[in-house]
């Protein structure tokens, strides 16, 4: 096991000498309550947070502390009971509904655990629909996909439909849609929870390219350490708090996979261990 490298968590403030980034997502004092005065379930308890342009994060924890809660409150698919969420500097609850489905398909691209990716369509039509809705020129959609494809490793599947593609291949077309209209953050709900452990490594090589090659911010829900070890930053919570987060440095992946180990033995759970 490495030494216990991490930090208390800081409110998300960066530390000395950390790179100059500038902020996209913010959260201050979340908070989200299921349920009614006879039975209530605080799902998020008081969740303030930073995420800087172009930083890839995982957000790990055990069943039930709040993971996909939170996710959903960020992405606006669900409305926080108290506090406030800002992407890109817009405060996402002064958004109107009307103005809530542009800034979802303009600003975020997301990745589910289940792909979501539509069967009557081949894998390129199911790229491209991200981009008709944003009415780009069809030369400029060919375009765009081959390049998102062949970074991905996914041109010669372009052509099939999601029954004909493996687990894997199915979450790389997921990915080349979530990052093909070039949104400022990605984000993932368990995006390896249905790959074996060959397809997890493909897709979380393929999104630590984007995330290097294009700068788009990604936060990934995982409860899983050796898809978190992908991630620069790693923040843990328990029962809807921010229980502790790690940053990596210059060290290897595998060195990093076995500090979140240790905070994982500190949190205890249901999280997997293999690497
Ligand atoms: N729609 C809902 N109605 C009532 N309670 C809910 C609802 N959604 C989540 N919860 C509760 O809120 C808490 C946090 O749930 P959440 O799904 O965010 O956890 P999670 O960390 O994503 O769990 P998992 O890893 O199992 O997906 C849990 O106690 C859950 O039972």
């Amino acid at each position: 096991m490495a030494h216990f490298t991490g930090r208390s968590y800081n409110g998300g403030n960066r530390q000395k000498g950390e790179d100059k980034m500038s902020e996209l997502l913010k959260m201050e004092h979340l908070v989200k309550y299921y349920g009614n005065k006879t039975s209530l379930t605080k799902a998020l308890n008081d969740i303030s947070l930073t995420v800087e342009q172009g930083e890839f994060t995982a957000i790990m924890g055990a069943s039930g502390s709040g993971k996909t809660t939170l996710l959903n409150c960020i992405s606006t698919i669900d409305r926080p009971t108290g506090g406030k969420v800002w992407i890109d500097g817009v405060c996402t609850s002064e958004l109107k509904k009307g103005e809530l489905a542009d800034f979802r398909r303009n600003r975020l691209g997301f990745i589910f655990q289940e792909f979501n990716l539509l069967d009557t369509l081949t894998a390129f039509d199911n790229i491209a629909l991200a981009l008709q809705i944003q009415k780009c020129p069809h030369d400029k959609i060919k375009e765009k996909i081959e390049a998102v494809a062949q970074k991905l490793g996914i041109r010669e599947v372009l052509e099939k439909y999601p029954y004909q593609l493996s687990g894997g291949q199915k979450q790389r077309v997921a990915a080349a849609r979530a990052i093909i209209t070039h949104p400022s953050l990605i984000l993932a709900d368990e995006p390896t929870g249905a790959l074996d452990s060959k397809s997890s490594k493909d897709l979380l090589e393929s999104l630590k390219l984007l995330n290097e090659t294009e700068h788009t911010a990604i936060l990934m829900v995982t409860h899983d350490a050796y898809t978190a070890s992908y991630a620069r930053r790693v923040i843990f919570i328990k029962d809807g708090k921010v229980f502790h987060e790690l940053l990596k440095g210059t060290e290897e992946r595998r060195s990093f996979f076995e500090q979140i180990m240790d905070v994982i033995s500190l949190l205890g759970g249901d999280m997997n261990y293999a690497d």
